[in-house]
Order: structure tokens, then C-alpha cells, then sequence
């Protein structure tokens, strides 16, 4: 990626459902190392930007670029290598994860399908659990044998197995014990630091907003509007 490219530049987004607009002409950039709080009440629009970001939905209007590519452009076989560079945290931790599968198949599951296991596939998916703080025994539980938090933690594990440049990061703390919250919040900042991920951070919640994001954007009815705490304009 040329130097002073955005990790991601989304311009101008549309995303409309039949006669609603969901989102309207909505600009922002997320650099390398950095988190941009997306905030806005129920419905202003925040998870059809993030869909729209994410490649799961072509938008009505606009652009999104990731690494210098223009990704509305692209087509589906195009597109697939680029997906694991941006990987999605969801609030729900228990609902982000098959109840089936053994949280060691739940972070081996996106090496296997990109292609990437190999002899060294166990001891990746032990590392990958210990760098996110879960003793790798807990491998062998299923989610609903884990606390919120853990289960919140094995999903960042699996994001990680991916390689990403990018997590959009879904209200990642919100149906989290509040006591928890602040452990998972310092991981997530520690892995920033570490491998100068980008993040998308989708909160309502203005006090962790403040604390955690470098830059934060406002959302009402579709549209960027002048956040009230906010510590840059959109771009
Ligand atoms: N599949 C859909 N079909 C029709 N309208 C939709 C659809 N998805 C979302 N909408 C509408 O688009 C608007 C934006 O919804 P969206 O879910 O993007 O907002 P949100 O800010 O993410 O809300 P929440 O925080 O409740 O998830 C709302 O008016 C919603 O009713």
C-alpha cells in the first residue's frame, strides 16, 4: 500500500432498502493503527455502513477502498482475497459462534478455509488463544462453557487467524459485564499496538467512545452529523 493511502476510505456511501436511504452520502477514513468511533442511536444507519464496508452488500452510491483498491468495483472472485484482511467482532459473543464447534474448531475453522492449515495449525490456534489471554486448554470447551467474555475473547482469536489489516468492531463490549468490559478494551488496544491493525468501532456509549477511539464520528437518520464530543471532522 503506497504511504499516506488510507487503510480504509469510504466515500460518499450509499445504502438504500427499496425508498429508504439508510445511509446518505457518508465520508469517513480509517488509517493503520488507528480507531474511528462510529456512533449514532438504533437505526441511524451504523450496521448497513459496516455491511456495506464489509463487502456483504454492494452500496447504491459511493465508494469504499481498502488498501488503495476500490472494492465496489471488484467482483466476487476479486474480492476474496481481500475479505480476511477485514474481519468483523460482533457484540453478540455466544451468537458470533457455532454452539457445535469446540472453540479450537472455531479458530482453526478461517485457516482451514483460506487454505492455511498445515502441521502447524494446532500450535497456531494454541498461540492464537494465548495472545487474546485464554489458557489454549479452554480449546476444548464449547462456547456455552465459557463466560461472555471469554467467548468474546475466542472471537477475536478467530479474527485474528485471518491475518486482518482491519476490525470492524460491532459494539464488541456492550452485552459484556461491565466489570469485563475493560479487560477486553485493553487487549484490543494492546493488539493495535502490536500489529498496527485499523479500527472501525461501532459504539453508542460516549464514555468508552472517548476513552478508546482516537477519532469519532456522528451518525443520526442516515446522515454524518457534528458529534457533540467529537475530536475530528469527517473526512
Ligand atoms: N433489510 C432491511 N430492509 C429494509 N430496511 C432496513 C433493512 N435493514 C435496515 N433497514 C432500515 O435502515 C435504517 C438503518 O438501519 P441500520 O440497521 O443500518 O441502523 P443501526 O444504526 O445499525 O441500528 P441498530 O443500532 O439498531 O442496529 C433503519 O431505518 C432500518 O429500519
Amino acid at each position: 500500500m503506497k504511504p499516506n493511502v488510507p487503510l480504509l476510505d469510504v466515500r460518499d456511501l450509499v445504502v438504500r432498502y427499496g425508498p429508504v436511504t439508510a445511509v446518505d452520502r457518508v465520508s469517513f477514513t480509517v488509517d493503520a493503527g488507528e480507531t474511528l468511533a462510529l456512533n449514532g442511536p438504533s437505526g441511524c444507519g451504523k450496521s448497513s455502513t459496516v455491511t456495506a464496508v464489509l463487502g456483504l452488500r454492494r452500496p447504491d452510491g459511493g465508494r469504499v477502498r481498502f488498501e488503495g483498491k476500490e472494492l465496489t468495483s471488484l467482483g466476487e472472485r476479486e474480492l476474496r482475497p481481500l475479505r480476511p484482511r477485514m474481519q468483523p467482532v460482533f457484540q453478540d459473543p455466544y451468537g458470533s459462534l457455532s454452539p457445535r464447534h469446540r472453540v479450537r474448531e472455531a479458530v482453526a475453522e478461517p485457516l482451514r478455509v483460506q487454505g492455511r492449515w498445515d502441521a502447524t495449525g494446532p500450535a497456531r490456534v494454541a498461540g492464537l488463544l494465548d495472545r487474546v489471554g485464554l489458557n489454549p486448554v479452554l480449546g476444548d470447551r464449547f462456547p456455552h462453557e465459557l463466560s461472555g467474555g471469554q467467548c468474546q475473547r475466542v472471537g477475536i482469536a478467530r479474527a485474528l487467524a485471518s491475518e486482518p489489516r482491519l476490525l470492524v468492531l460491532d459494539e464488541p463490549v456492550s452485552a459484556l459485564d461491565p466489570s469485563i468490559r475493560a479487560g477486553v478494551l485493553n487487549l484490543l488496544a494492546d493488539l493495535q499496538d502490536e500489529l498496527n491493525l485499523g479500527y472501525l468501532f461501532i459504539c453508542h456509549d460516549r464514555a468508552v467512545v472517548r476513552h478508546f477511539a482516537d477519532r469519532s464520528i456522528e451518525m443520526r437518520a442516515g446522515r454524518l452529523v457534528p458529534a457533540p464530543a467529537a475530536t475530528a471532522a469527517p473526512a
